[in-house]
């Protein structure tokens, strides 16, 4: 039970823009930042998806069509949102492209349309929002949505991978340029959190759900919620905790850690399979203690 941890009024005062936010967990994050007083600006290609969206959310949401892979474009979008609306205080780094695909298979333009939307577009919109904050004397905090394949890759999903690392190196290098000017850059880190679009692109045919989505190798035997990635996020765009930056935080109820190079399977094993394993292993260390001679345990 994640209940809700915040008072209603986190962000009261806070103007903060989601890339992709028409969609899956940018939609679901902004109706937690509405509902904690934000005022939330979405980006999207799909003019559609975003007037649903906005026209879904309680409270004051705003829209505009944007590519975030077009530098020039962003920075027009994100001059209109200024002077239309002020300036923002917080940026989440949501928007995303992804499939599934051999890596072989790949052509230049598949590579580019996963890994410029990922790279390219995190960097233009992390960079006209931080120009601004910077030439106005403003502080501001920067969220992006990475994956735990910045610390381990991926198999299968390459041109991503190679996109979120490089917006993960951009949290730590930015992290330290930009905080004399009060400007904090995080990251988060989920595990699989069931989004339509998403599972379309990872999962299209059913045979492809491996590893990555199967909630029994989770240790904690459950996919995450939108409500623990909202809570977090809302904490990293929040005045909880200044004193954070140039963090990726993993949220994934222990995934990445419990991978085939480690042990994480003898959750499985029963008391009695615990009985006997020891008992093997005191047999083992009984015989070797019997071969060692005068040369025993310590003393
Ligand atoms: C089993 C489930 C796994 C769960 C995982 C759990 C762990 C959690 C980790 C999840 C991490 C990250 C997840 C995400 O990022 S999910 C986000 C998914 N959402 C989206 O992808 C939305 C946006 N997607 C799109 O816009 C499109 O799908 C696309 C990515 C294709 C980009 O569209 P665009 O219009 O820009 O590009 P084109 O259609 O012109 O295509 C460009 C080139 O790419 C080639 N292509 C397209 N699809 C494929 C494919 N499936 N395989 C190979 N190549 C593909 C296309 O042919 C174009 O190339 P060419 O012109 O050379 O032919
Ligand atoms: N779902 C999960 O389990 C996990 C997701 N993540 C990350 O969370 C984020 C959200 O994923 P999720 O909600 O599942 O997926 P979605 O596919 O629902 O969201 C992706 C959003 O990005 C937008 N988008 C894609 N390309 C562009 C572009 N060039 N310019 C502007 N917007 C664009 C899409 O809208 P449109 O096509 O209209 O432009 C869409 O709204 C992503 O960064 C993903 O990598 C990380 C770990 C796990």
């Amino acid at each position: 039970m994640t209940g809700r941890p915040f008072a209603p009024d986190l962000l009261a005062g806070k103007r903060i823009l989601i890339t992709g936010g028409g969609t899956g967990l940018g939609r679901a994050v902004a109706r937690h930042l509405v509902e904690h007083g934000a005022q939330v600006h979405l980006w999207g290609r799909r003019p559609a998806v975003l007037d649903e969206a906005a026209a879904s959310l309680p409270g004051s949401v705003h829209t505009q069509v944007v590519d975030v892979r077009d530098g020039e474009r962003v920075d027009e979008a994100m001059g209109e949102l200024w002077d239309e609306h002020g300036p923002l205080t917080g940026v989440l780094n949501n928007a995303a492209a992804n499939f599934i695909a051999p890596t072989e298979s790949l052509s230049p333009r598949a590579f580019d349309a996963v890994s410029g939307t990922v790279m390219k577009g995190s960097f233009h919109t992390t960079h006209g929002a931080g120009r601004r904050w910077i030439a106005a004397r403003l502080p501001g905090s920067v969220v992006s949505t990475l994956t735990t394949w910045v610390w381990t890759g991926s198999a299968y999903v390459v041109p991503s991978a190679m996109g979120k690392a490089a917006v993960h190196a951009m949290t730590m290098s930015l992290a330290v340029e930009w905080a004399r000017h009060g400007i904090r850059l995080n990251a988060v880190a989920p595990g699989p959190i069931p989004t339509e679009y998403a599972w379309q692109m990872l999962n299209p045919t059913g045979k492809s759900g491996v590893g990555a989505t199967q909630a029994d190798q989770i240790p904690m035997g459950r996919m995450g919620t939108v409500e623990e990635l909202a809570n977090l996020t809302m904490f990293l765009l929040s005045d909880a905790c200044p004193y954070l930056t140039g963090q990726t935080i993993a949220m994934d109820g222990g995934q990445m850690l419990a991978g085939p190079g480690t042990f994480a399977g003898l959750a499985e094993m029963t008391d009695q399979d615990w009985a006997d394993a020891r008992a093997k292993s005191e047999a083992a260390t009984a015989a070797s203690k019997a071969q060692r001679g005068g040369l025993g345990g310590p003393h």
